[in-house]
């Protein structure tokens, strides 16, 4: 999630909701039309990395590896265009957590033979958070790499509601990466929390 996501409110309040709601993981992706760059991306990050640490939260760093390492992020999400996953823990140091989109079986096992920790699988759904998203892939896809025996832990991403969660949980995923769906909501606390109740549950 970045400024960009959040319906004009401060993101700082809306990442402190979505934390109280439940959220256990944030990325920081600043991103898309009218999005911060340099010095005012940095101090958001700052002021939003702040707020995971108080809440014991790891913060992600979305594609940029510099400011990763700068900040002294808990992790990376690197995508397929992005820096090769093989090339992070060098730069960011063993502990930290290394996130990397797959869309297909390949994709997949290349970037799990490159130390991924997590494969971001989707788009789910279709999406108007990502305007070079690819293709829609459907929970099928989260059933084919599991078929496939990949067994690190799989988020689905891509146009992902409460209602639309349980079949990217019943296809194998362990969690759902969202952004509108909680960044948008009138109350983004109230929205996180519809997705941490579905956690545990038989779907
Ligand atoms: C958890 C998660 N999964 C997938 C993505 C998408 O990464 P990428 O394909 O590099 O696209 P951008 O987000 O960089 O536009 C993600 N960010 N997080
Ligand atoms: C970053 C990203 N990667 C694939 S879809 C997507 C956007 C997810 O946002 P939303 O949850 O609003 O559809
Ligand atoms: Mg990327």
């Amino acid at each position: 999630m970045g400024s960009v996501n959040c319906a004009g409110r401060n993101p700082v309040t809306v990442l402190r909701e979505a934390i109280a709601g439940g959220v256990t993981m944030f990325q920081f992706r600043e991103k898309g039309a009218g999005s911060l760059t340099g010095q005012a991306a940095y101090e958001l990050a700052r002021e939003l990395q702040a707020v995971c640490r108080e809440a014991g939260v790891p913060f992600i760093v979305n594609d940029d590896v510099d400011m990763a390492a700068v900040l002294g992020a808990d992790g990376i999400h690197v995508g397929q265009e992005d820096a090769p996953a093989a090339s992070l823990r060098s730069r960011l140091g063993h502990e930290a957590i290394v996130g990397v989109s797959a869309h297909s079986v390949e994709e997949a096992g290349r970037a799990i033979a490159d130390g991924a920790d997590y494969l971001g699988v989707g788009p789910m759904y279709p999406t108007l958070s990502k305007s070079d998203a690819r293709p829609v892939q459907g929970p099928l896809l989260i059933q084919e790499l599991r078929s496939h025996g990949i067994t690190i832990p799989l988020v689905g991403i891509g146009g992902i509601t409460p209602e639309k969660a349980p079949p990217v949980l019943a296809a194998g995923a362990d969690g759902v990466s969202v952004i509108s769906a909680i960044s948008q909501a009138e109350e983004p606390g109230l929205a996180a929390a519809a997705f941490t109740a579905l956690y545990g549950r038989a779907t």
